[in-house]
């Protein structure tokens, strides 16, 4: 599913009408008819339902909402919250197609009147503003949305909740705090935000008859179960360990033996036919008994630089420690060149001063920050970033031609060409220490199993996530679940997807 911006949603909509021949005023009426059928599920025949209407083409869907819902019998009041005169083109037409229809509106004139009538509401279904919304929401908007938001009804909303940018970057707004929202064609970057989300409540997608074969491809999508269905790589039945990738992972140290083993056994159970860890010394009696299947490497010289030949894909990084023998180790992981390489924790911290190499691998490099690492790499800060997570992941996995998974609540996976895939699959009970190094086991397995780099971390994320969900629905709450849960967890992800 596509995840577009405002500019891209109107160029959507061009096309359709362009290419198409589908008229806005249709478009308008599916919208409104997907989005009345798709609230049904929130709202009983016996609800007071009031429909708040504003000026642009969200308000037009409102008029049909409001009609849609009048025509099945419902308990509608249609309040329209800006003058006639800002009722115009095809939200207009509609207005006249309620009003034809016989069906009665309301125009504020003082906001106690519109406090009345919502005083004895159980549902609000904004249809005020949607994607073309600038700035902070004027007048009356910004008063009747604190209105509302006061308020015990059911509040749903049309496409946005009003006053919510579509688009990244927009840090000053105030919005309709929505229990759901119904989305119209395709989500928004906004629902993926850390400051914005929250406004959406629970949210799904509908259709509203856009050809997908007309659509611009924008690159920037939702990864979801089907696409990891369609994707995931069968096992041959002839397989033996070696066609399945044998991986080098190196990390854990002492005091931090724990990080590599997740690392370690995630990888197993989530396909590699073979790893090796390469660690202190004195951690592998820690870390053995935990993954028996794991073999352990020693340095050149007995030292702690483990050889790099012979992997399919290696990953440094986990509980590592920052020590300058490792800087070594990541200096000649950059230059080695031609086995896929995923770094992650430590390993992000002591890649910054070969930033500038990365690029001249040949083989992908996959770095998988949360947002305080990305800001130590990046050089922005926390709030840049989790302001604009889609375009400054872009602007740097295009600079230094990497991978990077941007880790979170919404995971935003970037190709050094600028694609983007999203991951929403996951919960709170992820955080916490050791979830990023269950992920880095599973990432290095999906990518030595796949050979579409995209695929293999769209998927390790998601199954990554959809374990967690798994495990929170039934056995474990998002207080009690552990890291190494999600590893013995896995095994009932992989079963949904196996045929
Ligand atoms: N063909 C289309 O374009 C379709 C559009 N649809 C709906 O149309 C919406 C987009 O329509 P519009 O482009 O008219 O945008 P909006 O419906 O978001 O409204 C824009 C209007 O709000 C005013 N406004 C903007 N910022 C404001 C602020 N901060 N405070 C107060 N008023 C403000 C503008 O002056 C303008 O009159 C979508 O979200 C969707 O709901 C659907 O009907 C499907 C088809
Ligand atoms: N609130 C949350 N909802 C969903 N997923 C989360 C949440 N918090 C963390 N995660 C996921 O858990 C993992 C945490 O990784 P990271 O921050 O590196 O943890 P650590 O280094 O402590 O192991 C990431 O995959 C992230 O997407
Ligand atoms: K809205």
């Amino acid at each position: 599913m596509d995840i577009v911006t405002a500019q891209e949603m109107y160029e959507r909509d061009r096309v359709a009408m362009e290419a198409a021949g589908l008229d806005g005023k249709l478009l308008m009426e599916n919208a409104g008819r997907a989005v009345t059928y798709d609230l049904l599920r929130h709202i009983q025949k016996e609800h007071a339902i009031v429909v708040l209407i504003g000026a642009g083409n969200n308000g037009g869907d409102g008029f049909v909402i409001a009609r849609t819902l009048l025509n099945l019998g419902y308990d509608v009041e249609a309040w329209q919250v800006v003058p006639d005169t800002k009722i115009t083109g095809d939200a207009e037409a509609h207005k006249k197609i309620f009003q034809a229809s016989g069906h009665p509106y309301r125009l504020l004139k003082s906001s106690e009147d519109l406090n009345t009538s919502l005083g004895c509401a159980d549902v609000c279904i904004d249809a005020m503003l949607g994607i073309g919304v600038k700035g902070r929401l004027k007048e009356p908007y910004a008063e009747i949305v604190r209105l509302c938001n006061e308020k015990s009804f059911v509040r749903l909303s049309v496409d946005l909740p009003s006053g919510v940018p579509a688009d990244e970057g927009e840090e000053d707004f105030e919005a309709f705090q929505a229990h759901y929202t119904s989305i119209i064609d395709a989500p928004k970057q906004s629902v993926f935000l850390q400051s914005t989300r929250p406004y959406y409540g629970e949210w799904s997608v509908v259709e509203i008859g856009l050809p997908p074969q007309l659509l611009p491809d924008h690159r920037r999508r939702l990864w979801g179960a089907a696409d990891v269905k369609r994707t995931l790589p069968e096992r041959d039945a002839h397989s033996h360990k070696g066609s399945h990738g044998k991986g080098l992972i190196i990390g854990g140290s002492r005091l931090m033996p724990g990080s590599v083993a997740m690392t370690a056994r995630a990888a197993l159970r989530s396909g590699a036919g073979l790893i090796a860890v390469s660690t202190d010394p004195e951690a592998i009696p820690s870390i053995s008994p935990y993954v028996q299947e794991a073999t352990f490497v020693e340095g050149k010289d007995g030292g702690q630089v483990p050889v790099l030949e012979g992997y399919d894909g290696i990953a440094v990084g986990m509980g590592l420690g920052r020590t300058s023998v490792m800087v070594t180790v990541v200096e000649q992981l950059v230059h080695e060149k031609e086995t896929p390489l995923l770094v992650d924790a430590d390993g992000l911290y002591l890649i910054k001063g070969f930033l500038q190499e990365l690029e001249k691998r040949e083989a992908p490099t996959v770095l998988t920050p949360h947002p305080g690492e990305f800001a130590h790499l990046s050089g922005l800060s926390i709030k840049e970033i989790l302001n604009s997570p889609f375009s400054h992941s872009k602007e740097f996995a295009e600079k230094h031609g990497v991978y990077l998974v941007l880790k979170g609540p919404s995971t935003i996976i970037t190709g050094p060409d600028g694609e983007q895939r999203v991951n929403i699959s996951g919960n709170a009970g992820l955080a916490k220490g050791g979830s990023g190094d269950v992920l880095s086991g599973i990432l290095l397995s999906m990518m030595m199993q796949g050979e579409d780099v995209m695929n293999a971390l769209s998927n390790g994320c998601f199954l990554h996530g959809s374990t967690a969900d798994l495990l929170v629905q039934d056995e474990h709450a998002k207080i009690d679940l552990l890291a190494s849960d999600v590893i013995e967890g896995l095994s009932r992800t992989f079963r949904t997807f196996s045929s």
